[in-house]
């Protein structure tokens, strides 16, 4: 394990770079590729971070391969072939290096900001958190704790993080796609060589397809008939989110563990989250402040 200001300084960088990532100067370049050679200090600034991740990120292989008996049970372990219940055998070089640099930058914000997202809505809707709430505890006693294994028995936290995801998505537009043949969309023709942005966030709200699209209702999602093929948050297709299982477990899991032991309530002045987006690589919510307070098993 690095030191902790070694980690704390590479969180930082992990924050910053997606920061970056998201100003307009810098996603421009995804539009329109040819301005890649105009001076662009966004770019700069993002170049900068990269390699300061890359430095953090192949210190950390050296440090594995340099070891006598390095753990296996980690990932980095686990990719370097420490575990032989892993199928896939070790990896090495660029792919070994991108394969970590996929779970720092894609597998860490994107998931805590849902998170967030979660809080900022059931301050909103302290209804919605006593439902749940009652429904953790109808189905897990006082003294079990949510396991992925039980989406199925736990509907209402699932749809709970379902909702959170479709009005707030933490990657609104996705990654960009290049067409790499002639093809098209919904009848629309896309030329071999067009970048692809898919807006998520447009598509969540769609009010064609979502009842009311703005409001905050997980129960859209235990009703028959629910349109889930529009739902996207992970993207979709060959390309989509390789973390999407982890990343819903990761919210099921903390969520309801969250929900079972505390109320959540808006500190003493009352002040409710922001609600509101602003652009970004990662939708992130406004700070906001939470009072966790304590609820004994059987309350709701
Ligand atoms: C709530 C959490 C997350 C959300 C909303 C999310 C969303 C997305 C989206 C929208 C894409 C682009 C898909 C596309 O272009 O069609 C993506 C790609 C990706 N995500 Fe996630 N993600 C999350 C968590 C994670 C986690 C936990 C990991 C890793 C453990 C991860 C790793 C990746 C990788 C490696 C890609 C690129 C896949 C490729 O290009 O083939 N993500 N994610």
């Amino acid at each position: 394990m690095p030191p902790e200001a070694e980690v704390r300084s590479f969180t930082r960088c992990v924050v910053e770079l997606l920061e970056v990532w998201g100003w307009a100067s810098v996603r421009a370049l995804d539009v329109l590729p040819p301005l890649r050679v105009l001076p662009n200090p966004g770019l700069r600034e993002l170049l900068r971070l990269v390699e300061r991740r890359d430095a953090f990120v192949e210190t950390q292989i050296r440090w594995h391969q340099g070891c006598a008996s390095p753990p296996g049970d980690t990932v980095l372990g686990a990719l370097l072939g420490g575990d032989p219940t892993v199928p896939m055998g070790p990896l090495g070089g660029d792919r070994l290096h991108m394969a970590l640099v996929d779970l720092f930058i894609g597998g860490t914000e994107t998931t805590a900001a849902a998170l967030l997202w979660a809080v900022a809505f059931l301050l909103h809707h302290p209804q919605v958190q006593d439902r749940v709430r009652a429904e953790l505890h109808q189905v897990l006693g006082p003294t079990g704790t949510p396991k992925p294994g039980d989406m199925g028995r736990l509907p209402l936290l699932r749809a709970t993080v379902t909702e959170t995801l479709r009005l707030r998505p933490p990657a609104p537009l996705a990654l960009p796609h290049c067409a790499r043949r002639h093809s098209s969309i919904a009848g629309i023709p896309v030329p071999a060589g067009s970048i692809i942005i898919p807006n998520l966030f447009a598509a969540h709200h769609d009010p064609k397809i979502w009842d009311r699209p703005d409001e905050f209702l997980p129960e859209r999602f235990l009703q028959p008939g629910a349109p889930w093929r529009a739902l996207l948050p992970f993207g979709c297709g060959a390309r989509s989110c390789v973390g999407e299982a982890l990343a819903r477990a990761e919210l099921f899991v903390f969520l309801g563990y969250i929900l079972q032991r505390f109320r959540l309530e808006p500190p003493s002045d009352g002040a409710l989250p922001h609600l509101g987006v602003t652009a970004g690589t990662v939708l992130r919510c406004a700070p906001f402040r939470v009072r966790l307070v304590p609820c004994p098993p059987h309350s709701s």
